[in-house]
């Protein structure tokens, strides 16, 4: 791919043939009509990370061509907001004539929000000084001065550093209310704002008038726990990255949503306390028999998918959302799941525009 320009005139019909292969993928299953959920066609990425090449006195943001492994220098990236690209060349013109900051900077990972906020991590391999945070301080000054509301950490072995906080906070908008979410740096976080706020706002649609309770696993930052809270009596919800875990957990304080828990615990375990196999001292003053009869249960895997004991723990539910980022895996899953369950709605969500990828959001119903 031209790293610069992208083809654009090409988008429609890649996406039509992502919906053609998904529907391939899943005709075994008796699938009904995909509802397709375009991303915008450029700077649709709020996150991008780029290594850094020095030539003399000169350093560039390349990346790496896949196929021809060659190095790419880039001062402009379309796939990334309108945000990370005013910020790219800024950054280098100021700290390639800083040669404390700039000197065995190996990488720069950028991290920004609808709400106009940066978060730039600085990579280097070299121990990081009180001479180097002096000038980040100085640096992101001048960066204030130029109108960017910006947060910096810096990376180096066994060390990191942040001025003045390691995590920025997005807002989502969600039938005309708005919900804060803190994104820490380096936790997993959906990369395509507007993509992410279609499928917060499908998964709402498709459990409108929902009985009971939530039960939710792979959790994240609480991103679809917060926006289905008011849909149902109460939400319980599980993840295993810490960051991610205590995210969540401002996230629903400063959102003042009452009927959301956000425990640490990885599926596997979640499937062991729910069977009633092990006890958790962090499940404390949950009552689990409210999860363990309610009707509806919410799983985001990672690219692997689900485990065969969280997919016989989840068939127990009579209505499951299966939001997945690999299209073999769920397949996988799918052939289990479809001995019990109907598909009732097909959802592809265009995370990643002009590559491979396939998001898709389905929903399964007890037969
Ligand atoms: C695809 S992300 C989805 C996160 C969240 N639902 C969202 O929309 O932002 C998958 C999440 O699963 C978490 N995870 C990975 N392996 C896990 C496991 N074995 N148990 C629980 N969570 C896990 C990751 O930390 C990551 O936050």
């Amino acid at each position: 791919m031209n790293f610069e320009k992208l083809p654009i005139e090409l988008y429609q019909q890649q996406l039509s043939d992502k919906k053609e292969k998904l529907q391939v993928l899943l005709e075994d299953f008796g699938t009904p009509d995909i509802e397709l959920f375009e991303s915008p066609v450029s700077h649709y990425r709020m996150r991008a990370e780029f290594r850094i090449w020095h030539e003399g006195n000169d350093i560039f943001h390349i990346m790496f061509d896949k196929k021809t492994k060659s190095r790419i220098k880039l001062d402009q990236y379309p796939v990334a907001s309108k945000l990370i690209n005013q910020i790219m060349p800024v950054m280098i013109s100021y700290l390639k004539d800083n040669l404390i900051l700039r000197f065995r900077l190996f990488q720069i990972d950028y991290l920004s929000t609808q709400s106009g906020k940066l978060l730039v991590s600085l990579l280097y391999h070299k121990p990081l000084t009180d001479e180097w945070a002096a000038a980040i301080e100085i640096m992101k000054r001048s960066l204030n001065r130029d109108g960017f509301d910006i947060e910096i950490v810096g990376r180096a072995h066994k060390q990191k550093m942040k001025f003045n906080h390691d995590y920025i906070d997005e807002v989502f908008v969600l039938d005309d209310k708005p919900l804060i979410y803190r994104q820490v740096e380096n936790s997993f976080t959906q990369p395509n704002a507007v993509i992410n706020q279609k499928m917060l706002q499908w998964a709402r649609s498709v459990t409108l008038n929902s009985q009971g309770s939530l039960l939710e696993l792979y959790c994240g930052n609480g991103n679809f726990s917060l926006a289905l809270a008011d849909n149902f009596r109460s939400v319980l919800a599980t993840e295993i990255a810490k960051s991610s875990v205590q995210a969540a957990q401002y996230n629903i304080a400063v959102n003042q949503i009452k009927n959301v828990n956000i425990i640490r615990l990885s599926a596997e375990e979640f499937t062991q306390a729910i069977n009633g196999e092990r006890v958790f001292k962090r499940l404390s003053g949950i009552d689990l028999s409210d999860y363990k009869d309610c009707n509806t249960i919410l799983v985001d895997p990672p690219r692997s998918g689900l485990d065969q004991k969280s997919l016989q723990m989840i068939q127990g539910y009579s209505k499951i959302i299966y939001i997945s980022c690999n299209p073999n895996t769920l397949v996988d899953n799918l052939a289990y799941l479809t001995q019990s369950h109907y598909i009732k709605n097909i959802a592809l969500f265009d995370q990643f525009p002009y590559t491979e990828h396939i998001e898709t959001g389905v929903v399964l119903e007890v037969k």
